[in-house]
């Protein structure tokens, strides 16, 4: 008797897995895919569970799958990752209604929040925080980057630069020339200035093993989280939380994080108790424990800890991306590098260091980096999901969007695109320089590296002023030569970078006084 109890339990609790499964996967994606497609939208017929993964076995295809459905479909068309049916989007019209105008029936995906969550140690940060909770977040935060707080951040910016090239400058001068991996220089680098910038440069000065320790943690953690988006495993329920697929080393690496981060912050408080009195400092940390609302209510404990492991997350990973493109293209293209190299040296003389008004006026610098964010975007996708149906598009075209609709905004398809672009895939800085500025930026919803509307990115001036320092101090003080015959192809995983690193040769060009 118990045994036919047990087997029907059995069946009957399959019955409902596998029903609820078809629902979620098969059932509701097509009710989204049939609403699109009854309103002219093109797209390839409709594929249940993995849909039209089988294209994208190597994250480099991502990009020229996309122009080819592109070239087959138009602006806006449907594709399947996995079981989600996306509704592509390379049009701005219905991109700065997403972003903008209805951003309010928009939010991140889940899937954003299963994947980011270890890395920030919870769902509570202006990252991945969503409604009451990112407004609330976004008001407190906006001050850490104003001006005059940016304005000082320079100088840590400075300090970990100039200690970073030091150490480097050392091991080379001996052998004279050394050929680098320039992205891992760049990750270590933009990790090291997130961190200062946070908690105060003394961080690392103390104990400086950590910076070694936290840069494998997040590279380890990233891979991992890398590993388990291909295969798909962070997108089933119930799969995505059992202890295989790498998940061990994201659990001890989020861990490892949120220590990091707990430790730092009670020395801190140890240190500055004077947080709370009002005194100034341009530190990060010093803006989120010192912030509160009208009401007088800040971040609670909890709050502060996952807003600061989402700073140093969220304020490496891209700008690490942006200098590894900048310099691929400064090194592929002589005449950009001497025009780059010449304006730095006219403007640091003798080997000076930068300061925020000379950097101020690094217009071809600056021009250079907008066009490589152009050209190479490190997030080259922005992904939302409908809460609210809603209309999307000019009067005459609009497009009903139901709930649960998956939204990818193709950056990189946009910033290719010559209805937009003047020659567009030509890397052309000028067009970025006062009167030759082109039409394609009169828009802003067609120049989308930071994103847009309320949830653009928060540190887009910190990146650009870091991209600056970095670029300007490395040309001033390095000689750079790429290795030939590297074959640099943009690989598409959480961001986008050269699949096998980039590979420098690197000998020093002059002393400096720092
Ligand atoms: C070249 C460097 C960077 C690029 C290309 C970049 C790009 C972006 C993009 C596209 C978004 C929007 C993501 C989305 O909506 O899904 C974003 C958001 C964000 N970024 Fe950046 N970012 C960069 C550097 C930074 C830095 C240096 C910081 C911090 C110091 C930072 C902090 C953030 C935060 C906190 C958000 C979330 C903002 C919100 O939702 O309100 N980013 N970033």
């Amino acid at each position: 008797m118990i045994e036919v109890y047990l087997t029907s339990t059995i069946i009957a609790v399959l019955a409902a897995i596998i029903f609820h499964a078809v629902y979620e996967l098969v059932y509701k994606q097509k009710r989204i895919y049939d609403i699109l497609k009854s309103q002219n939208v093109p797209g390839d017929p409709f594929k249940p569970f993995f849909g039209h993964i089988a294209r994208f076995s190597h994250n480099d295809q991502i990009l020229k799958v996309r122009q080819t459905q592109q070239e087959k479909h138009g602006k806006i068309y449907l594709m399947s990752f996995g079981h989600r049916v996306n509704l592509v989007l390379t049009d701005p019209a219905y991109i700065s209604d997403v972003l903008r105008k209805h951003a309010n029936c928009y939010q991140k995906p889940e899937l954003f929040r299963t994947v980011f969550s270890p890395l920030i140690g919870g769902t509570k940060s202006l990252f991945i925080g969503e409604g009451e909770y990112h407004r609330r977040s976004r008001k407190l935060l906006n001050p850490a980057f104003q001006h005059s707080k940016l304005q000082s951040m320079v100088a840590i910016m400075i300090v970990q630069t100039a200690e970073t090239l030091h150490d480097f400058q050392s091991n080379i001068t001996c052998q004279n020339t050394e050929v680098i991996d320039l992205e891992s220089f760049f990750y270590k680098l933009t990790l090291s200035i997130i961190i200062s910038c946070v908690f105060g440069h003394e961080i690392f000065s103390r104990k400086s093993n950590r910076k070694e320790l936290l840069c494998n943690t997040y590279k380890n953690v990233i891979k991992a989280i890398e590993y388990r988006s291909i295969y798909m495993v962070n997108q089933i329920p119930v799969i995505k939380n059992l202890p295989f697929w790498k998940k061990d080393i994201i659990d001890r690496g989020s861990n490892e994080i949120q220590e990091f981060v707990k430790e730092i912050m009670i020395e801190y408080r140890e240190k500055h108790c004077d947080v709370q009195s009002g005194i100034d400092s341009s530190d990060i940390i010093h803006v989120l424990l010192s912030a509160v609302n009208q009401d007088g209510v800040g971040f609670t404990d909890q709050e502060l800890q996952q807003e600061t492991a989402s700073f140093l997350f969220a304020g490496h990973e891209a700008s690490s991306n942006l200098m590894t493109w900048c310099f691929y293209i400064l090194l592929k293209y002589p005449d950009v590098y001497r025009d780059c190299q010449e304006e730095v040296d006219r403007l640091l003389e003798e080997g000076i260091v930068p300061d925020f008004d000379k950097l101020n006026k690094m217009n071809i610098l600056d021009a250079v980096l907008h066009e490589t964010l152009r050209f190479y975007p490190p997030l080259p996708t922005i992904r939302r999901e409908c809460i609210i149906e809603n209309y999307i598009g000019p009067s005459d075209r609009q497009i009903r969007v139901p709930i649960g609709t998956s939204i990818s905004i193709d950056v990189y398809g946009v910033h290719r695109l010559a209805e937009y672009w003047h020659n567009p895939l030509e890397f052309d800085y000028k067009r970025w320089l006062g009167h030759e500025k082109q039409n394609g930026l009169s828009s802003s919803y067609t120049y989308l590296p930071f994103s847009g509307g309320k949830r653009n990115c928060i540190g887009q001036p910190f990146a650009i002023l870091e991209a600056k320092i970095i670029t300007a101090m490395l040309l001033q003080r390095f000689e750079f030569e790429l290795i030939p015959e590297q074959s640099i192809i943009p690989d598409i995983k959480l961001t986008m970078k050269p699949k096998n690193g980039l590979l420098a040769r690197v000998k020093v060009r002059k002393q400096n006084r720092m």
